[in-house]
C-alpha cells in the first residue's frame, strides 16, 4: 500500500507518515486530512516514501486527499522547504501559514474567476445610438466606453460613477459576458513618465535575464508606484504574472483601486489575512492555476503560488511589517529575494528609506540601483525646519512656530498634519498626592488613557478597564493624565483652531477597513483641515492638499535602546515628511526638538538619506552589528522570569560546545519588555561574523532544543535576523 509523507502544523520538526490506497506520485503538494490523536489534522502531502519510518502495520489510513485543486507545486515546495530551513521552523507550521485556511483544511474550494470579464453588448450599443431613453444603465454604457479599454473586469465597472447600474445593465442584455482570450495588460490612465522613471523601467527591461535583485530609491513622491505598474505592464503583456507586496492592509485599498483602474481586463488577486477564508482560498488557487495575472498582497502573499511570475516588486521595502513578529519569524522582502533567484527573476525593493541591509547589499553593488532623485509633481521636497524646543513653552506640546504655521495653512484652505506616533488621550494616569500610576496587571507597561470611550486600556495585551473616579491607592479625587497622545492634541487642536476640521487617524479611529477607508476618503476629499496621525498616517499616502507636517514627540526615540532604533526614527520621520507638498503646492516639514543640532535632524534637513546611511553603517560597523554580523535571537517566556532565564542559560551551555571560532553567544538577559499578558519573557541572542557559520550553529543547536524536555509552562522560539534587539 503506498505510504505518503505529510507535514503537520506541530510544533516539533518532524513529517508523519500514512498509508493511501490510491495515492500517485502526482498527489505530492495536495492537502490532506489525517488522523491525528484523538482527533484530526490537516495537512500537505511533500512525498511518496518508499518505506514508512516507523512500523508499517502501525501507519493510519489518510482520510481524505484534496484533488479539486491542482498539487502545490515543486518551486513552491521549494519555497517552504527554504523558510523552515533558514528560519528553522517546523515545515508543517510554514505550511499551515503559507496555505490559506480553507484550502489546507482540505474542503471544497471554488475556483470560480468571481470578477467576470463584461463589454458591452450589441444591444447596448443600440441603446446608445437611439439614445432616447436616460437611465442609470444606459449612463454606465457611456461610462465603460470612456474607459477606453473593453472588456472591463465587473470590479472595475462597479467602480464607475454609475457603476450601482451593472447588475440592470446586465439583466437587460446591454452588458455581456466576454468569451475567448482577452489581452491582460492592456492599461488605461497612464500618465507621461518622467526622464528618471522611463530610465529606471529600462534598466530593468533592458537587463539581461535571470535573477536580478534591484534597489529602487526614489525620494517621497518620485513615482514608484508608476515605476511598479509600468513594470507589471510589461510583464503582462509578456504573458507573464506580477507579484507586488506592500507593508501594510491599511495601505492595500488605495494601490488595490489604482491597479484595477490601470488594468481593467487584468486578473488583480489581493491576498492578506484580513480577507474572509473563501476569498483567500479562491484568490490563492486562482494564483496556482495561473489565472491571476497580478497578486497584491502582504507579507504572506510571498506564498503565493505563480506558475507564470515575470516580476516580485516589494513597495517600501524598509517596513517592519515584512517581518512576522510571531510563529514562523520570516521576512517577506528576503523570501521574495530568494524566491527571485529560485525562478531566475527580477526583484525589485523600493523605498525612499531602504533598510540598511538592503542600501548596503546596492553599495556593495550586489544589488543594481535604480534612483528617482526628484519628485514626480512637486517641483521640490518639503522645506525642513527643526524648532527647538528647549526654551519654548508649549501649549499641550504645540510650539508657537507650529501652530503659526498650521494657522497659514488653515487661511490658505491646505490641510496639515501633526504627526505623534503615540494614540491614546496619555500613555499613562497618575495621582499626585500617593505616586500611583496605573500599571498594566499582566504586563510590564502601563495603562493607556482612552478618554474617548473612557477607557484605560493595556497596548500590549489589549486588557481593559474604566477610567477610575479615585486613586484606587489613596482615594485622591484628582487623578491626573500625563503625558500626551492623539486624543489630547486633537482635543488640544479643536480647541485652538476652533474654525477647523480636525480629523484624528489612528487605529482606534480606524478600526475596520470601511472605516480607514472612510478617512482615506474624508482627507482626499479635502474634509479635513487638520489630521492628528500616528505612523498610519506616514506611509505611501498622497494628498495633494497636505502641504504641513508637524512632528512632536520624536525625541524619545532618540535615545532608545535598540540599535536600530536610529535608523526606524530616521525613515519614520523621512516617510512622513514626505507626505508634505506632494502636489502643486510647496510642503513644509516642523520638527519640535530639544536636539535640533542631532546629526540624524541635520541629515533629515537637507533630505539626504545616504549621509544618513553612511553615518548608521559606520556605527555599526565599529560595533560589529548587522549587516556586518548576522544575528539570531533566543527567546523563551514562562510565568516566572527565573524558568525563562533558566531555559535560556541551559541552551547557551548546550550550544558553547558547538560554537566555532566567529560566533558569540550572549547572556541570557529579561526582554525589555519583561512581563506581557503574564508571561515573563527573557533572550538569548547568537552573533556570527558569516552567514553560513550562523546558520550551522543553529541547525545542530535546534535539534538539540527540540530533544529537551521543557516544563509544559515554558515556550521558546528561534528568530533568525531579528528586529528587535
Ligand atoms: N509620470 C508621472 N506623471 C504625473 N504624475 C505622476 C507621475 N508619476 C507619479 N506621479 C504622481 O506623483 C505622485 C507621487 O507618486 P507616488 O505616490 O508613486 O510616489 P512614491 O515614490 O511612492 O512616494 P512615497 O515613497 O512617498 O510613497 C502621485 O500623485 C502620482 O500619481
Ligand atoms: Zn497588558
Amino acid at each position: 500500500m503506498p505510504i505518503i509523507r505529510v507535514a503537520l502544523p506541530v510544533p516539533i520538526p518532524q513529517l508523519f507518515d500514512y498509508t493511501a490506497e490510491d495515492a500517485l506520485e502526482s498527489d505530492v503538494g495536495r492537502c490532506v486530512r489525517v488522523p491525528f490523536g484523538r482527533g484530526e489534522k490537516s495537512g500537505l502531502i511533500v512525498g511518496l516514501p518508499d518505506a514508512a519510518e516507523v512500523d508499517a502495520a502501525r501507519l493510519k489510513p489518510v482520510l481524505h486527499i484534496q484533488r479539486e485543486v491542482p498539487p502545490l507545486p515543486d518551486d513552491w515546495l521549494a519555497l517552504v522547504g527554504f523558510v523552515a530551513r533558514y528560519y528553522h521552523a517546523p515545515l508543517g507550521e510554514v505550511v499551515a501559514l503559507a496555505l490559506p485556511p480553507g484550502l489546507r483544511r482540505a474542503d471544497g474550494v471554488s475556483a470560480d474567476d468571481t470578477d467576470p470579464l463584461l463589454e458591452v453588448a450589441p444591444a447596448g450599443r443600440q441603446v446608445m445610438a437611439d439614445a432616447r431613453r436616460d437611465s442609470k444603465a444606459l449612463a454606465l454604457l457611456r461610462e465603460c466606453e470612456e474607459a477606453g479599454v473593453s472588456p472591463l473586469r465587473r470590479s472595475v465597472i462597479r467602480a464607475l460613477p454609475s457603476g450601482a447600474a451593472v447588475g440592470d445593465a446586465f439583466r437587460r442584455g446591454w452588458l455581456q459576458l466576454t468569451v475567448g482570450n482577452v489581452p491582460r495588460h492592456h492599461a488605461t490612465g497612464r500618465p507621461e513618465l518622467t526622464d528618471e522613471q522611463a530610465t529606471v523601467i529600462d534598466q530593468v527591461l533592458n537587463a539581461a535575464p535571470g535573477f536580478r535583485p534591484w534597489l529602487l530609491q526614489g525620494v517621497t513622491g518620485s513615482g514608484k508606484t508608476e515605476v511598479y505598474l509600468r513594470l507589471a505592464e510589461a510583464m503582462l503583456a509578456a504573458g507573464k504574472q506580477v507579484l507586488m507586496l506592500v507593508p501594510e492592509i491599511a495601505l492595500t485599498p488605495q494601490l488595490e483601486h489604482r491597479v484595477a483602474q490601470r488594468f481593467p481586463a487584468a486578473n488583480v488577486i489581493s491576498l492578506h489575512s484580513a480577507l474572509a477564508e473563501g476569498a483567500r482560498s479562491r484568490g490563492f488557487v486562482q494564483a496556482l492555476s495561473g489565472h491571476a495575472d497580478i497578486v497584491l498582497g502582504t507579507r504572506l502573499s510571498v506564498f503565493a503560488p505563480l506558475p507564470r511570475l515575470g516580476i516580485i516588486l516589494v513597495d517600501e521595502e524598509h517596513d517592519a511589517s515584512y517581518k512576522q513578529q510571531e510563529g514562523v519569524r520570516y521576512s517577506a522582502r528576503d523570501v521574495a529575494v530568494w524566491r527571485a533567484r529560485q525562478r531566475g527573476l527580477p526583484v525589485v525593493l523600493g523605498s525612499a528609506t531602504p533598510s540598511l541591509e538592503t542600501w548596503q547589499h546596492a553599495r556593495a553593488e550586489r544589488y543594481g540601483l535604480l534612483s528617482l532623485s526628484r519628485r514626480a509633481v512637486a517641483s521640490s521636497l518639503p522645506k525642513v525646519r527643526g524648532v527647538d524646543t528647549r526654551r519654548l513653552k508649549l501649549d499641550e506640546g504645540l510650539s508657537p512656530a507650529l501652530q503659526a504655521a498650521i494657522g497659514e495653512r488653515l487661511e490658505r484652505g491646505e490641510q496639515s498634519l501633526v504627526f505623534l506616533n503615540r494614540r491614546g488621550y496619555a500613555p499613562v494616569l497618575s495621582c499626585p498626592a500617593c505616586g500611583w500610576i496605573s500599571r498594566c496587571p499582566h504586563c510590564s507597561a502601563n495603562l493607556v488613557v482612552h478618554l474617548a470611550d473612557r477607557r484605560l486600556r493595556c497596548h500590549h495585551c489589549g486588557c481593559d478597564g474604566p477610567i477610575p473616579h479615585a486613586c484606587p491607592s489613596c482615594g485622591n479625587q484628582d487623578i491626573q493624565p500625563f503625558g500626551r497622545g492623539t486624543q489630547r492634541i486633537e482635543a488640544r487642536l479643536i480647541e485652538l483652531f476652533p474654525q477647523a476640521r480636525v480629523l484624528r487617524v489612528d487605529r482606534d479611529a480606524a478600526r475596520t477597513r470601511a472605516q480607514w477607508e472612510a478617512l482615506l476618503d474624508t482627507i482626499a476629499a479635502g474634509e479635513a483641515d487638520i489630521l492628528v496621525g500616528t505612523q498610519m498616517m506616514a506611509k505611501g499616502h498622497d494628498f495633494p492638499k497636505l502641504t504641513l507636517v508637524g512632528v512632536i514627540g520624536a525625541d524619545a526615540s532618540l535615545h532608545a535602546a535598540d540599535f536600530r532604533a536610529p535608523e526606524r526614527l530616521f525613515q519614520q520621520l523621512m516617510q512622513v515628511g514626505g507626505r508634505a507638498g506632494r502636489g502643486a503646492l510647496p510642503g513644509e516639514v516642523v520638527i519640535q526638538t530639544e536636539y535640533p543640532g542631532h546629526p540624524l535632524f541635520q541629515h533629515l534637513a537637507r533630505h539626504d538619506f545616504d549621509a544618513f546611511a553612511r553615518m548608521a553603517l559606520d556605527e555599526r560597523k565599529v560595533a560589529s552589528f548587522p549587516p556586518f554580523s548576522y544575528q539570531a535571537m533566543l527567546r523563551a517566556d514562562a510565568p516566572v522570569l527565573k524558568d525563562a532565564v533558566e531555559f535560556l542559560q541551559h541552551a547557551r551551555r548546550l550550544g558553547e560546545a558547538s560554537a566555532a571560532a566567529g560566533l558569540r553567544l550572549f547572556d541570557p538577559v529579561p526582554m525589555r519588555l519583561t512581563r506581557l499578558a503574564r508571561r515573563e519573557r527573557a533572550q538569548l541572542l547568537v552573533e556570527a561574523d558569516e552567514r553560513g557559520l550562523l546558520q550551522g550553529f543553529l541547525l545542530q543547536w535546534m535539534k538539540l532544543l527540540y530533544a529537551q524536555r521543557t516544563s509544559r509552562e515554558l515556550r521558546w522560539q528561534i528568530d533568525v535576523d531579528p528586529l528587535d534587539v
